[in-house]
């Protein structure tokens, strides 16, 4: 077990509840240095909206600097709805994809696992969740999202964007999925719209010849409309699911529905210079600064960091221990709290965080890195 870490790790909270989150995935990254003799320098920096306002960017070059020069960085979330009129390039939004081109991280990872004490949470019956454990690979440098030519006509009211994938953009990210796979269940979902677009049509024979490589890893295609459908009747024939940026983007803000919220979704993106780190969830105006977040996804995210750049699995294993242990106590967040059953405890996002943390506590100080997902 690697004792003793460095990491330097830059924290952009950004808008919405992004501060709220962070603050309680910072504590949990601080109390696993202090157990563990490791050594973390945080850093904060602005991004999104706040950057707008603060520094007249989205991504000041100051906060790109800082985060080339970490070796992780951490993100809340970015938007609001004040900024809703701008044009896409000018938008919190495009400071979170700059920053994702910048660091070149290609895939992302985005768990969504059916924690046991929230399969009565979710809208879908707690026989079809139960067991559930995905893991998307989403592509996240290329697509809809950077394709050019993009641009809104006024004169001819019309718009267009550009998917656009080249093979080695789709060789790298189905490889990440692959050697993942095979830590795992052994199985690739592959998921394009290959009966209608051609990006889809090189998607699938590169994921096809790919495959080759991996014999002891079955491969599947399935439609993206299809794949919505299969999602929620049957999460649990899935394993790793590898797709393209904006198919990845939307399924697995579906897939949330297996965990019971988008609150508990986190995220790595890895295979570029610097790792980030952002749980799935947006900005949620509806809900910040209301205390009412849940910072689960986020401190998750903080496990996902210890996994992947500082190599730390028995530390990341002991804050999954840790929230699976919280959510077996009763606690829940507002989201989670759907139903008013005896044992269950409606808490704040601060006192969310203060209770993994308390355990996250209890488990390194004894040794306990017991295997939560
Ligand atoms: N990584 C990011 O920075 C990121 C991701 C997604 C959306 N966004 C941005 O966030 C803004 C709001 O977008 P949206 O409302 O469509 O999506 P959202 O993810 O912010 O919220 C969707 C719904 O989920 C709820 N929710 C989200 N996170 C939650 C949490 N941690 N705890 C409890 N409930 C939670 C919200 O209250 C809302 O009802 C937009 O500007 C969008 O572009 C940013
Ligand atoms: C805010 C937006 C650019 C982002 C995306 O679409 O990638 C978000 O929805 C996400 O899922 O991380
Ligand atoms: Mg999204």
């Amino acid at each position: 077990m690697a004792r003793g870490k460095t990491l330097k790790i830059l924290v952009l909270a950004g808008d919405g509840i992004g501060p709220e989150v962070t603050q309680q995935a910072v504590h949990a990254l601080r109390s696993v240095a202090d157990l563990g003799g490791h050594h973390f320098e945080f850093k904060e920096m602005a991004i999104g909206g706040v950057a707008i306002k603060k520094e007249g960017s989205p991504l000041p070059s100051s906060t790109l600097e800082a985060a080339l020069d970490s070796d992780a960085v951490l993100l809340g979330a970015v938007g609001g709805n004040e900024f809703n009129q701008l044009p896409p390039d000018r938008r919190p939004e495009a400071g979170l994809l700059g920053l994702r081109q910048a660091l070149g991280g290609f895939a992302n990872l985005r768990p969504s696992f059916a924690w046991p004490s929230l399969s009565s949470n979710s809208p879908l019956k707690p026989e079809v969740v139960e067991g559930s454990d995905i893991l998307f690979v989403r592509e996240l440098l290329g697509g809809l999202y950077f394709g050019e030519p993009r641009q809104w006509d006024r004169e001819t009211n019309s718009a267009w964007n550009t998917m656009r994938y080249t093979r080695d953009e789709v060789v790298r990210v189905t490889r990440i999925a692959f050697e993942l796979a095979g830590k795992r269940r052994k199985k690739v979902t592959s998921v394009d719209k290959a009966n209608v677009l051609e990006v889809s049509q090189l998607w699938r024979a590169t994921v096809t010849e790919v495959a080759r490589d991996y014999p002891d890893v079955a491969l599947d295609h399935q439609y993206v409309d299809a794949c919505a459908m299969h999602l929620m009747n049957t999460p649990r024939n899935f394993d790793v699911v590898v797709t393209e940026n904006l198919f990845g983007d939307i399924l697995s803000d579906e897939a949330a529905v297996i965990t019971g919220s988008l609150g508990m979704l986190p995220s790595a993106t890895i295979g570029g210079a610097v790792n980030l780190y952002e749980p799935v969830h947006g900005s949620a105006p509806d809900i910040a600064g209301k205390g009412l977040a849940n910072p689960l996804g986020a401190i998750l995210t903080a496990a996902m960091l210890l996994r992947h750049s500082g190599g730390l699995e028995s530390d990341a294993q002991a804050i999954e221990a840790s929230v699976r242990q919280v959510l077996e106590q009763g606690y829940r967040t507002a989201d989670l709290a759907r139903s008013s059953s005896p044992g269950i405890q409606v808490v704040t996002t601060q006192e969310m965080g203060k209770q993994v943390n308390e355990t996250l506590n209890h488990i390194i100080d004894r040794g306990q890195a017991l295997h939560a997902v």
